[in-house]
């Protein structure tokens, strides 16, 4: 059943990272309270910031918190050929989306009791669309083209953004109830179109919300920054040693998503947000297009790199990954199965709902661990584009701010979950993501 604006009967959270759902410790009638406003101001303020990150990448001064360079006419913006494009890459990846894959994983347990299944084969995709890429570009596809489409292509992606998330908002009208998401079914229209109200939109076995989070978007940004790159070899006769740290730094990243990526089920993207605009927009125009901003930054403005910074800058992502990655597999294999020797030894707290909370390793120095790598990671891409400009440093900044938006929303969650047991973890790991500080 759609909830009224005042009905608290439904479930009480909103979702998504888009900071419009709900306070972290607000008081439950400020968080069950849509908030249309905040919405509608966000979905013209995020495609806004990501052109004017765009805009600024490629200017003089590349000042973060000055105004655009210029305001690009319809004309720089609106291209059919750059339209198809966009579609012929989403085609390429829901293709190889469905091919055979080496597995085929079940998601969490729904409403209905039912768990959806899943094909494993993200990194499947990507080694085949480099292979594509690569004989293309023997064949001649001028690659080093591409960052001069960006605007362009990003236009196209948030055009889609818009339309898709309109059809997905009138599909899950004739959806049933148990297929809607817990937020974003607030009868509030504008509020839920952002948000989303069916959890796992799909026609047939194809999922929607499981594709576009890590396929066109992820590997897009690391072909965006494979372009640049090679733009920046044909204008200065190779690249420079940042521009390689970035693209293999920010390559790591999504190769270890796409490796990883059974782990996406449990994430609460899938298995509690509903997909709307937040979503659709963050996963198809925002990550290609915003998280590739260093490579942008280092195409228009080089940056001298000597070899002992670049070494300790690899030292700073390699500490990132270790923790990132280290975290987030001791949870899974522990979540996977509590006796596999590599966990078995870890200190827990038993919960009512006959899960464990680990307590010890990498889940007992903070409660958010993978948060802390991820973000030592996000400082050690922006590194290799020296101290002069703030620009670089957007992903981070943002990075931290969705970080702890979503911390917050996951420990409300938890605490939902787990009761006493969560407020004794909290009390044995007092910090949540940086040991005595936060
Ligand atoms: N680059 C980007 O833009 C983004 C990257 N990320 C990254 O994606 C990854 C996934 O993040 P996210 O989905 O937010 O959440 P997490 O992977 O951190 O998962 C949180 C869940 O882990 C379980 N958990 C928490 N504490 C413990 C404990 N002590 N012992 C056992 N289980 C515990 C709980 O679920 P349960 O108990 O039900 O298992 C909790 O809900 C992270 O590495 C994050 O950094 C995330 C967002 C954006
Ligand atoms: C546009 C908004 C401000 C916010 C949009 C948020 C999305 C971009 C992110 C929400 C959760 C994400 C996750 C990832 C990418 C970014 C989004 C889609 C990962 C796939 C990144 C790689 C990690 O290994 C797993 C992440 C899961 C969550």
């Amino acid at each position: 059943m759609p909830r009224g604006p005042g009905d608290d009967r439904a479930p009480g959270r909103g979702g998504g990272d888009g900071l419009v759902s709900e306070g972290s410790c607000g008081a439950d009638a400020r968080r069950d309270r849509p908030r249309s406003p905040g919405a509608a101001a966000l979905m013209l303020l995020l495609p806004a910031t990501m052109f004017h990150l765009l805009l600024v990448a490629r200017s003089g001064p590349a000042r973060l918190l000055g105004p655009p360079p210029y305001l690009p006419g319809p004309e720089a913006l609106w291209s059919p050929q750059m339209l198809l494009l966009w579609f012929t890459w989403l085609g390429l990846q829901a293709a190889l989306y469905l091919l055979p894959a080496r597995k085929v994983a079940e998601g969490q347990e729904l409403k209905d009791k039912s768990r959806l299944r899943y094909p494993i084969n993200g990194f499947q995709a990507l080694v085949l669309t480099a292979l594509l890429v690569g004989l293309a570009v023997s064949a001649g596809l001028p690659l080093g083209a591409l960052p001069e489409m960006l605007l362009p292509l990003a236009f196209a992606a948030t055009l889609t953004a818009f339309i898709f998330s309109l059809l997905l908002y009138l599909k899950a009208l004739v959806a049933p109830a148990s297929a809607l998401a817990p937020g974003g079914n607030s009868g509030n229209p504008i509020y839920d179109f952002f948000l989303g109200r069916e959890l796992n939109p799909r026609i047939w076995s194809f999922d929607f919300k499981y594709f576009c989070e890590l396929r066109p978007g992820l590997i897009g940004w690391v072909l965006i920054n494979l372009a640049l790159l090679m733009q920046e070899a044909e204008l200065r006769g190779s690249p420079s040693l940042a521009m390689w740290l970035v693209n293999g730094f920010q390559l790591l990243y999504v190769g270890d998503a796409l490796w990883h990526e059974e782990a996406v089920l449990t994430t609460m993207d899938i298995t509690h947000d509903g997909f709307g605009f937040m979503l659709a927009f963050g996963d198809l125009a925002w990550v290609p297009f915003t998280y590739s901003l260093q490579a942008q930054f280092l195409l228009h403005h080089p940056q001298p790199l000597g070899l002992p910074m670049a070494s300790v800058i690899c030292l700073i992502n390699a500490v990132g990954y270790y923790i990132f990655r280290g975290a987030n597999s001791q949870k899974n294999t522990f979540r996977k199965n509590p006796s596999d020797p590599r966990v078995a030894g870890l200190e827990t707290i038993p919960t009512a709902t006959g899960r464990q909370l680990l307590v010890s390793g990498w889940w007992g120095v903070v409660r958010h661990p993978n948060y802390l790598g991820d973000l030592i990671m996000a400082l050690a891409w922006s590194l290799p584009c020296g101290v002069s400009h703030l620009l670089p440093y957007f992903y981070l900044l943002y990075f931290t701010s969705l970080l702890v938006h979503r911390e917050a929303r996951d420990e409300q969650q938890c605490l939902r979950k787990y009761g006493l047991a969560w407020h004794e973890y909290c009390r044995r790991v007092p910090y949540r993501i940086l040991p005595y500080v936060y």
